[in-house]
């Protein structure tokens, strides 16, 4: 999977902006909602751990707010959306009564700070600890022992920024050992507080678990995903997992984002949802890992905006690959982009480098159901949760910000859940808030070709393809 390096940075990649606008799409000012919205500059949350290692990143990006304005007009994607929804509700009266066992994310209990049990010297793990004091700190040797030196046969997973070991403790426990491998010594040290500082405050069933860290700060340790990654077992085995793992991978994923946007105390915006950052318990209970991206959302900002684009490309929502915008909605557009693959079996970016999300939106906007599940499951799948992960999926990609359900809508809509049905539905008659990036997309009267044609355009640059 192609990632974008942290490297294509915000100047850079105005350029390729630039180019799109002034050579492709001379009419559009692209800077004219930046200037003309209503922007406040806000400030970081003392209380937010991300606070605790505000040193580390501040005046590398700008957060920002707007007043909202309720004033909307009707775009031909919104009105394919509202079909979209009446699409869902038709169904929904169909039935299906069937449920697979779920957490409710909103059920769980909330972290509350505990007095600190640390004599640690370090500020920033000793606020960390405050949060978690469960978690154990290891040495390095004993972080060796376990994982037989760091050894290649204990390697299992590499990303952008880390290498991966399964390793076992003293008394038996397996874990994985994060070792952070990229940048200086300030980098490693800046992304496992990143890291860390959210990943020991969430505590949810459907979000990886940390068991500690070591003391010199490169190395995180998880609890063992016996499966490994979504990726590793939905494209590169050959035994593909069959519907009801899939749906059940869905519901368990949509359960752990929404604990992040709308059940923890602070915002949480993952920023990099994908396949590789979904573990799998041994009976495919998904775990979301690899908050290096993740940010503190204060609730009264309404986006964030970044001067980095990191990430991996196919995940990224319009609005963030056009202007930087970050939101709980470029995860749910990214949650939609990974829905896709659970239906379609077909990676985010193929090795044609292909986004699925080009290939998809026109059996989406046909509802070509037959097309668009993946032939390996043959007609083994429960057709009523294809029908809903299909139309959830559809609205999570929307181009639109305002267009795509918040995560706790997408956990209602794909558990054809009928008690919840008329808040949803209320929900929708409600005035919608306009976001920032909404009035970005309001003003370019951006359309489905355009969209298309910008990703496809964004992914010739991003891949050099
Ligand atoms: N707890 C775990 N159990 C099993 N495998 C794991 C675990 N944590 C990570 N992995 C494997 O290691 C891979 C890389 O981990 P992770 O995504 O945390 O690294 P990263 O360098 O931060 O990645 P990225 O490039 O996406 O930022 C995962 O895709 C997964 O295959």
């Amino acid at each position: 999977m192609p990632y974008l390096p942290c490297d294509l940075a915000l100047s850079e990649f105005w350029l390729v902006i630039f180019y799109f606008h002034c050579v492709l799409f001379p009419v559009f000012p692209i800077f004219v909602d930046l200037r003309f919205s209503d922007v406040n500059n806000g400030s970081l949350d003392p209380s937010s751990p991300r606070g605790v290692l505000d040193s580390c990143f501040r005046g590398s990006e700008s957060e920002a707010s707007f007043k909202e304005n309720t004033t909307q007009s009707e775009s031909p994607s919104k009105s394919r959306a509202l079909t979209n929804w009446s699409r869902f509700f038709k169904l929904w009266k169909k039935k299906s009564t069937k449920h697979l066992r779920t957490f409710h994310p909103l059920a769980m209990p909330k972290l509350s700070r505990e007095k600190s049990r640390s004599t640690r010297e370090d500020p920033d793990l000793t606020h960390i600890y405050n949060y978690r004091s469960s978690l154990k700190e290891f040495t390095l040797s004993e972080l060796q022992t376990a994982t037989k030196n760091f050894s290649s046969e204990n390697l299992i997973g590499k990303g952008g920024y880390a290498e991966v070991y399964k390793g076992c403790l003293q008394d038996g426990t397996l874990v994985a050992v994060k070792r952070l491998t990229k940048g200086t010594v300030d980098e490693k040290t800046c992304g496992f507080l990143c890291e860390i500082g959210i990943i020991a405050y969430v505590d949810h069933p459907n979000t990886a678990k940390l068991v500690g860290c070591d003391s010199d700060g490169i190395h995180l340790v998880f609890q063992l995903s016996p499966l490994g990654s979504l990726a590793s077992i939905l494209h590169g085995s050959k035994d593909k997992p069959d519907w009801s793992k899939r749906y059940r991978i869905a519901l368990g994923t949509a359960n752990g984002l929404t604990y992040l946007h709308e059940g923890c105390q602070k915002r949480i915006i993952h920023r990099d949802i994908k396949a590789d950052n979904i573990l799998l318990t041994e009976d495919y209970e998904p775990q979301i890992c690899d908050f290096g991206l993740a940010k503190w959302l204060p609730r009264q900002w309404t986006h964030h905006n970044v001067s980095k684009f990191e990430g991996t490309f196919g995940y990224f929502a319009p609005e963030y690959f056009m202007h930087g915008i970050v939101d709980e909605k470029t995860d749910v557009y990214s949650f939609g982009v990974l829905l896709l693959e659970l239906i379609t079996g077909r990676r985010a970016v193929d090795h044609l480098q292909q986004s699925v999300v080009i290939w998809a939106k026109p059996l989406l906007d046909s509802n070509d159901i037959r097309e668009l599940v993946d032939p390996s499951l043959g007609d083994n799948y429960d057709a009523e949760e294809i029908d809903r992960a299909v139309l959830t999926a559809s609205l999570c990609i929307e181009q639109s910000p305002i267009l795509r359900p918040k995560m706790s809508q997408v956990v209602i809509l794909l558990r054809g859940d009928e008690d919840n049905a008329q808040s949803v539905k209320e929900s929708q008659k409600q005035t919608h808030r306009r976001t920032y990036s909404e009035e970005l997309f309001d003003a370019q009267e951006y359309n489905s070709t355009r969209y298309l044609s910008d990703i496809s355009r964004f992914k010739e640059i991003a891949l050099g393809s």
